[in-house]
C-alpha cells in the first residue's frame, strides 16, 4: 500500500520544507518537492497543514498501581487516546516492588501492553529495590531493549532508594551505557512537612503542594547531578517543575555534564492555584512533583528554548475524580498522584508555537526527535526521512477546538484543561502506515503497536 501526502509543510526538528511524502508499507519511501509524485493507492491533501514526525511521550503510566488503586487508562485506552493527539509511540514504566525482581516485573508489563497497543511502545524500568540482583538483573534489562532506570528520591518505604543505592545503580548504568533517570524530590523532607501538616488539620489537596516546595525539588536534582558526577553517569530528570531545579540542571549541562531533563505540559500550563480549587476539586490536580506558582512556568519555557529542558513528556497517569482520588477527601498524602494528559501533550505544545515561546521546529523537537534521540529509537522514529517508520501527523494550524471531558479519549472522568481553548488540531495519523485517526475518526486498532526494543541513548555514544 502506497500512500502520498502532499502539499503539505514538512516540519522536522531541523527546519520546514514544502514538500511531499511518500509511503511504502510501513515505511517513509520518499521526501520530495511537490509534485514528483502523483499516484498512490491513496492521497493525504495536507494543503495548508503541517506534517510532522509522530509525537513520541517517553513518560506514561498505563495500568500502573499506586496508592491502593491503579491509574485509569489501560494499553488500550491509552495509547489510543495518545493517537487522537498525535503520539504515535509511548515509553512507559514498569515498577519494580520491592523484593520482586526486574524480569518478573518486565514479563508483567509485557502481560498488560502486548496486542493492547493501538501504537508502537517502550518500556522503562523502575528500580526500587537495589541489591546484587537487581544490579545483575539491569543488565538483562539492556539486552531486552529496556535501558534507562527511573529512580526515586521521593516516596520513602515506597518507591524510594537511598543515596547509597542510586550511587550503587549509577556505577552500573555507566558500565552498561544505560541511562539513570530520576524523580528529584527530597522525599525524607516532605514526609515531615506532611506529618506536621496532617497534624495540624490541614488535610486538603492544596497542602499536596504547600508540603512540597520548590526548593526540595532544587535540592534532591542538585544531589542527583552530584551522584552522576561522582559515578560519571548519564542522568535525566524526569517531571521537572521548578526553578530550583532548572537551575542546578542549567548549572551542570554548562559545565559540561551528561545532564538532561524533560518537563510536562502540566508546569507550563497549571499552577498551584488549580491545586487549592475549592471543594476538594484540587485533588484533580494532585501529581508529584507538584503544581507551582505561575511565575516558573516562564522560566520554564525559557529552558525550553535554550535546551536546558530538552524534552516535553506527559507524566500521563490518570486518576478518576470521583472514585480515584476521593480516597483523600479527608487527607491530601492518600490522593492518588498523577494527572492526565497524553492526549493533549502536541496540541499545548503547539500554544507554545502560536505565542512565539518554540519555533515549529523546536515543537517537533522537543515532543518527537529528542526522545527518539535519547531512548534510542533515532531515526527509526522522530524525523520525517526515507527510511524511517511511517508514523506521520498532519496537523491544522487554524483549525478551533476546545479541551474537555466530554470529548476527550482518555480513560479518565475529568480534563485538567477543562474550557481551554487551542489553536490547532490533528488532522491525520498514521501508525507505521497505517492510519489511525483521520477526519475525526478512529481506524486503529488495539494490537497494531509493537514493542520497540530500544538502543542505547545516542547523546552519549
Ligand atoms: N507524577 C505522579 O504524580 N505520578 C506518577 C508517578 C511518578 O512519575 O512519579
Ligand atoms: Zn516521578
Ligand atoms: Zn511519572
Amino acid at each position: 500500500m502506497r500512500t502520498l501526502i502532499r502539499n503539505g509543510t514538512v516540519v522536522n526538528s531541523t527546519g520546514t520544507v514544502a514538500a511531499d511524502v511518500l509511503v511504502d508499507g510501513e515505511t517513509i519511501v520518499a521526501v520530495t518537492a511537490p509534485g514528483v509524485f502523483t499516484e498512490a493507492d491513496r492521497i493525504v491533501d495536507a494543503s495548508g497543514k503541517y506534517v510532522l514526525p509522530g509525537g513520541i511521550d517517553a513518560h506514561t503510566h498505563m495500568e500502573m498501581p499506586f496508592g491502593g488503586t491503579v491509574s485509569a487508562d489501560s494499553f488500550e485506552t491509552g495509547t489510543k487516546a495518545a493517537a487522537w493527539g498525535g503520539t504515535t509511540t509511548i515509553v512507559d514504566f514498569a515498577v519494580q516492588q520491592k523484593g520482586t525482581l526486574l524480569q518478573s516485573t518486565l514479563d508483567k508489563w509485557h502481560e498488560k501492553a502486548d496486542g493492547n497497543c493501538a501504537i508502537d511502545y517502550g518500556f522503562h524500568m523502575i528500580v526500587s529495590d537495589v541489591n546484587d540482583t537487581t544490579l545483575k538483573e539491569m543488565d538483562a534489562c539492556v539486552e531486552a531493549g529496556v535501558n534507562s532506570f527511573k529512580m526515586f528520591m521521593a516516596y520513602p518505604g515506597a518507591l524510594y532508594s537511598t543515596d547509597g543505592e542510586i550511587l550503587r545503580a549509577m556505577r552500573k548504568a555507566t558500565e552498561s551505557g544505560s541511562t539513570i533517570m530520576m524523580h528529584a524530590e527530597n522525599g525524607i523532607a516532605i514526609d515531615e512537612l506532611v506529618a506536621v501538616a496532617l497534624a495540624e488539620g490541614r488535610t486538603e489537596p492544596v497542602q499536596h503542594g504547600i508540603t512540597r516546595p520548590p526548593e526540595l525539588e532544587g535540592e534532591a536534582t542538585h544531589r542527583a547531578i552530584q551522584l552522576a558526577k561522582v559515578t560519571g553517569a548519564p542522568l535525566y530528570i524526569v517531571h521537572l517543575s521548578a526553578r530550583h531545579a532548572l537551575e542546578a540542571v542549567a548549572e551542570a549541562r554548562d559545565a559540561g555534564q551528561n545532564v538532561f531533563a524533560e518537563t510536562c505540559p502540566q508546569y507550563l500550563y497549571l499552577s498551584i492555584e488549580d491545586l487549592a480549587k475549592p471543594e476538594f476539586e484540587g485533588a484533580k490536580y494532585v501529581a508529584s512533583p507538584p503544581l507551582r506558582p505561575k511565575d516558573h512556568q516562564a522560566d520554564l519555557w525559557k529552558g525550553l528554548r535554550t535546551n536546558d529542558l530538552s524534552v516535553v513528556s506527559t507524566d500521563h497517569c490518570p486518576f478518576c475524580f470521583k472514585d480515584q482520588k476521593e480516597l483523600g477527601r479527608d487527607d491530601f498524602s492518600k490522593i492518588p498522584n498523577g494527572m492526565p494528559g497524553v492526549e493533549h501533550r502536541m496540541d499545548l505544545l503547539h500554544q507554545g508555537v502560536v505565542a512565539g515561546e518554540l519555533t515549529l521546529a523546536r515543537w517537533v523537537e522537543v515532543s518527537s526527535t529528542t526522545p527518539a534521540r535519547m531512548f534510542g529509537m533515532y531515526p527509526r522514529k522522530g524525523v520525517i526521512a526515507p527510511g524511517s517508520d511511517a508514523d506521520i501527523v498532519v496537523y491544522d494550524p487554524a483549525a478551533k477546538q476546545t479541551l474537555s471531558a466530554e470529548t476527550h479519549h482518555m480513560n479518565v472522568d475529568y480534563s485538567a484543561y477543562e474550557g481551554m481553548e487551542i489553536t490547532g488540531r490533528v488532522s491525520t495519523v498514521l501508525s507505521r502506515g497505517e492510519i489511525v485517526v483521520d477526519g475525526g475518526e478512529f481506524h486503529g486498532r488495539a494490537g497494531h503497536g509493537r514493542f520497540l526494543r530500544r538502543d542505547l541513548c545516542q547523546y552519549l555514544s
